[in-house]
């Protein structure tokens, strides 16, 4: 089957006063369709460059790229490709609602002729019912989240991105927005990539783990779990989790190590 996305040999260097900077290096990866993909790696090891590349809004120095065999220009071309981000990004004079249809109306999305979501049935999927006519900041930091994901959600995307989207969350409404994406995404079964600084989210979240190195940015271990991706039933507590999260703390400070 054609994966999702495919990296191949990618290299990114941007150009610095002190000279060329290599972000990343020979990145390949194959992320399948439908699949939950977990970005894991220290601080500036290339992690938002890379679902930039993935997105088409940065280019590679070298390496190809597709998204379901194709350029990943005509998939953000076609809007096939969502972003969240760790801060919502909402318009604050804008209700739930109509943050969630904005991106039905701007970037020629009528033109495309795609078929969409009911932004309505985003709101309840993200558990909002009931407040659709709120103003962002009437709403917790979490409520927010909700919402971006509900915007990502409606133009029916291929791919969500999302760049560490609830790293500014406490831990009990970051546990329990996990919860909710897996849901989620056991619901539309859009193939994600989540980039977190969190082992034990990554150990929730991830089908397959991505642990990448610094100096210069790259993949150092792909980490593939076979669970159960019927249900969300992944218990936290379990000796299963703690191994998941130990070995995922080990690839981390290899990783480390060898950038040292
Ligand atoms: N436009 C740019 N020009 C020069 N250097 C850049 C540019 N964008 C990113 N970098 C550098 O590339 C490296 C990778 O950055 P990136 O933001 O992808 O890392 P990251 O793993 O997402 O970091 P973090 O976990 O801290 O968010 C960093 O060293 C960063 O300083």
């Amino acid at each position: 089957m054609m994966p999702a996305i495919s990296l191949s040999g990618v290299d990114v260097s941007f150009a610095t006063p002190a000279g060329p900077f290599r972000a990343l290096d020979k990145v390949a990866l194959e992320v399948p369709d439908g699949r939950f993909c977990v970005l894991i790696g220290p601080s500036g090891c290339g992690k938002s460059t890379l679902l930039r590349v993935m997105a088409d809004l940065q280019q590679p120095s070298n390496g190809s790229v597709s998204v379901f065999g194709r350029d990943p220009a005509a998939a953000r071309r076609e809007r096939r490709i969502s972003f969240v981000f760790q801060d919502a990004t909402l318009l604050p004079w804008r209700s739930v609602l109509d943050n969630v249809r904005l991106p039905l109306q701007v970037g020629g999305w009528s033109k495309l002729g795609r078929a969409h979501r009911d932004p309505a049935e985003m709101i309840a999927l993200v558990g909002l019912a009931g407040r659709e006519s709120a103003l962002p900041h009437q709403l917790s930091g979490g409520q927010r989240q909700r919402v971006a994901i509900a915007r990502a959600l409606v133009t029916r995307p291929d791919i969500l991105l999302m760049d560490e989207p609830f790293g500014a969350l406490d831990e009990i409404t970051r546990e329990r927005l996990n919860e909710e994406l897996l849901r989620i995404w056991q619901e539309t079964r859009t193939t994600v990539v989540f980039v977190t600084h969190s082992l034990s989210e990554a150990a929730f979240l991830g089908q397959t783990i991505v642990v990448m190195g610094a100096r210069p940015g790259r993949l150092t271990k792909v980490v593939s779990l076979d669970k159960d991706t019927s249900t969300h039933d992944i218990d936290r507590s379990s000796a299963e989790f703690f191994e998941i999260t130990s070995a995922l703390r080990t690839h981390l400070e290899e990783a480390e190590r060898a950038a040292a």
